[in-house]
């Protein structure tokens, strides 16, 4: 899968293509991760990226002509058909059933945007897609990009190995995750859930499971509200809240 960046910070994106799995994932080849600088489409001697707001008002914005350009740029080399997607606080909030669907795109070029944001004709003419990663506002797209680029690589297949990814499909699916413990077995008087040290795979499934279920009926009611539960799964889940409730 390949993904461009238009960002005027390129060297930000190292934070994500030179660490962990999704470091790993470019030194595979399996994602490439290309930045284009709008400096670099400038045609002035200074480089002018941003200009005063017309009607007035605080700070700057982001001109048309660099970043047109530089999405141009960017599209020659991963393909016109590239869905651009800008971030800001006005997109559509990044789930993970969003990021799944853009993980089944063969290549993404994100916007991302500093000063007081775009000029909104870039919007209208370049932007297919507004993704938020949450009702708060950054001095940058760049963090954001690299939050939803990074919850899209780990879904590239191979990037997290067979194995993994069968923990991401067992609890990604609507719940949230269950409690995990590794050595020692005892710490400050706290024991590890006999369960997990029982070796009964069967058990210890069952166990995750409606620990997962319990958790999101206690912190995430909402996310429970969306999710169909099997027989299993509401028995489990019965099962929970009559432990907790003694
Ligand atoms: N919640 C978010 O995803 C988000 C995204 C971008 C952002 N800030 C940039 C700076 C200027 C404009 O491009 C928007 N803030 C918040």
């Amino acid at each position: 899968m390949q993904f461009g960046v238009i960002s005027i910070f390129p060297e930000m994106y190292q934070a994500l293509t030179d660490f962990g799995v999704t470091g790993r994932a470019v030194d595979k080849g399996l994602v490439s991760v290309d930045v284009w600088n709008p400096r670099d489409f400038t045609i002035d001697k200074y480089q002018t990226v941003d200009d005063r707001p017309y009607g007035g008002g605080p700070g700057m914005l982001m001109k048309v002509e660099p970043l047109k350009y530089a999405i141009e740029a960017a599209k020659a080399k991963l393909g016109s058909q590239s869905k651009v997607v800008y971030l800001s606080p006005q997109g559509e909030t990044l789930t993970q059933d969003k990021a799944q669907q853009l993980a089944q795109e063969a290549s993404l070029i994100f916007l991302a945007g500093r000063y007081e944001g775009i000029d909104e004709r870039l919007i209208e003419t370049q932007i297919d897609e507004e993704i938020s990663i949450g009702d708060y506002v950054l001095s940058g797209g760049e963090l954001a990009s690299m939050v939803v680029m990074d919850s899209v690589i780990r879904l590239v297949p191979e990037v997290l190995g067979h194995d993994m990814s069968a923990v991401e499909d067992s609890f990604v699916d609507g719940l949230l995750d269950c409690p995990h413990y590794t050595r020692p077995e005892e710490h400050e008087g706290r024991k590890v859930p006999d369960v997990l040290l029982s070796g009964n795979h069967e058990k210890i499934r069952q166990w995750r499971l409606k620990q997962a279920l319990g958790r999101t009926w206690e912190k995430r009611p909402d996310l429970l509200a969306k999710r169909d539960l099997s027989k299993e799964e509401d028995a489990l889940l019965q099962e929970y809240k009559r432990d907790v409730q003694g």
